[in-house]
């Protein structure tokens, strides 16, 4: 098939390679010509597992090609998936100008049948605004239709999500248009939901939402945890054995960070408040996330009264391990707190991006473990990297000013703490101890 993938992110990306995987013809646009170049020349734009050598052997049996040219790319395609950016704004409604401006492109070159799928994550009713547009632009009502086709692939196992992820969403009103969804997505072994485009664009919506509050709801009960001495791995151990509930997303820490959760529960109490439904518990689901992600600030206060002057160190940036994303990861919620405070930051990520060295160019971006934690009156781990659970506590602990430890992620034994000289040590609902300030 002839495939145009518009915008080469993380799911543009993702999926433009994975169709060239199954030999179509893929053309990814992105107007961001640096990626397009640096793409076209075998070099990943995201850090995901397997990405390169896809990439690479792709470009080499020409199943794709990465241009900025938008008009030549879709007149040259039978189907054109959108995948641009969908933020979400101040007031917490969606900008979708990036999938009105895509879909005004994609009008200017349709003279013969296309199908047009929207990937991104998108409010319901956003099929009918592509729909319409594409006819107010003169485009003759058989030439095209507009499918709704939402992702759920998660970063760091993206390409293997959206190849074998646990289904897949069709949301589209033609036979004709589903014929075609049939023959492109056959070789996916993925279950398949057929639907029309109203519930396929909520699925979404709801699904991010509800693994967003699995979340909260755990923090919650791990904050209990604390104060009362029982334990959260345990507890969550429980609660995901009984099958109704899942053991997935129920691990406490310091909140969901990322592109979408925070975006997406944001837009749908938006979308919701227009329909007049106030979606309260996505509320809540938003407002403890937005205290737990300061959870470390909260604790370190309790501790030493005042930060200011004081170096504090991090272990990890991004919001999640596998990835170089640092897009609302927690991170930087306790980094800009902290510098509000006066504290000194030292950090370190093996992913740090020029992103972050942007966002916070006064603090000290380190190169290894053992050096941001000397002189820190506090490490704080952020991210569950696989190196973190092997760093060496004793020798940390030593290089530090003072021996506290805030473990964001529930990584480290609570006993191995107590061995290793840390003199505090908090979990996120898996125990603390204080030995002397
Ligand atoms: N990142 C993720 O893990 C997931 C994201 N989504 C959704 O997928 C959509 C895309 O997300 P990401 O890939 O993370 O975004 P992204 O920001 O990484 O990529 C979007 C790309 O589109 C390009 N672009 C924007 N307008 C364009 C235009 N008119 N022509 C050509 N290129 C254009 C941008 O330059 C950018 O490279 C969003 O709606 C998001 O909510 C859905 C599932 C997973
Ligand atoms: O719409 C999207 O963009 C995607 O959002 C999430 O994927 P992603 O953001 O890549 O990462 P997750 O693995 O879901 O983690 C999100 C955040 O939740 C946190 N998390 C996750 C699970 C958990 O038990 N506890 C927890 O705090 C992670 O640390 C991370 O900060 C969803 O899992 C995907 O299905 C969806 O497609």
């Amino acid at each position: 098939m002839k495939i145009c993938v518009v915008g080469a992110g993380y799911v543009g990306l993702v999926a433009a390679l994975s169709f060239a995987k199954y030999k179509n013809d893929v053309i990814c646009v992105d107007k961001d010509i640096k990626k397009v170049k640096q793409l076209n020349k075998g070099i990943p734009t995201i850090y995901e597992e397997g990405l390169e050598p896809l990439l690479n052997k792709c470009l080499k049996k020409k199943y794709i090609l990465f241009t900025d040219n938008i008009n030549k790319a879709i007149s040259l395609s039978d189907v054109i998936m959108i995948a641009v950016g969908t933020p979400t704004k101040p007031d917490w409604s969606v900008d979708i100008s990036q999938v009105v401006d895509a879909s005004v492109e994609i009008s200017k070159e349709i003279d013969k049948y296309k199908v047009i799928i929207i990937k991104s994550t998108v409010p319901v009713g956003t099929h009918e605004v592509v729909e319409n547009l594409l006819l107010k632009n003169g485009v003759d009502r058989n030439n095209f239709d507009v499918v709704s086709n939402p992702e759920f692939l998660r970063e760091g196992r993206a390409l293997n999500d959206f190849l074998h992820g646990d289904r897949m969403v069709i949301g589209c009103k033609s036979e004709k248009a589903q014929k075609v969804m049939d023959e492109l997505y056959s070789p996916f072994k993925t279950k398949i939901i057929n639907t029309n485009p109203p519930t396929a664009e909520l699925i979404k919506y709801a699904s991010n939402a509800l693994l967003a509050t699995k979340i909260s709801f755990i923090n919650e009960m791990a904050n209990l945890c604390s104060k009362v001495d029982a334990n959260i791995d345990t507890l969550s151990y429980g609660l995901g054995l009984d099958s109704r509930i899942s053991p997935e997303f129920l691990r406490a820490g310091i909140g969901y960070g990322g592109s979408c959760f925070p975006k997406d529960t944001k837009a749908l109490v938006n979308i919701g408040e227009k329909y007049g439904c106030e979606f309260n518990i996505i509320r809540s689901t938003i407002k403890v996330n937005e205290n737990q992600r300061l959870k470390p600030v909260e604790i370190l206060l309790d501790h030493y009264n005042k930060i200011e002057g004081k170096t504090i160190s991090l272990l990890g940036l991004t919001f999640k391990p596998g990835t170089d994303d640092i897009r609302d990861a927690p991170s930087l919620f306790i980094i800009d707190e902290l510098l509000q405070m006066g504290a000194r930051i030292r950090c370190y990520d093996p992913m740090v991006s020029e992103e972050i060295k942007s966002l916070f160019p006064n603090i000290t971006y380190c190169d290894s473990i053992e050096d941001t934690v000397r002189d820190s009156y506090c490490t704080i781990i952020c991210t569950e990297l696989d190196e973190f659970f092997k760093m060496d506590l004793e020798s940390i602990a030593k290089k530090m000013k003072k021996r506290v430890l805030i473990d964001g992620r529930n990584m480290i034994d609570i006993e191995e703490a107590r061995k290793s000289g840390f003199s505090y040590y908090y979990s996120i609902g898996n125990g603390s101890f204080e030995n002397n300030k």
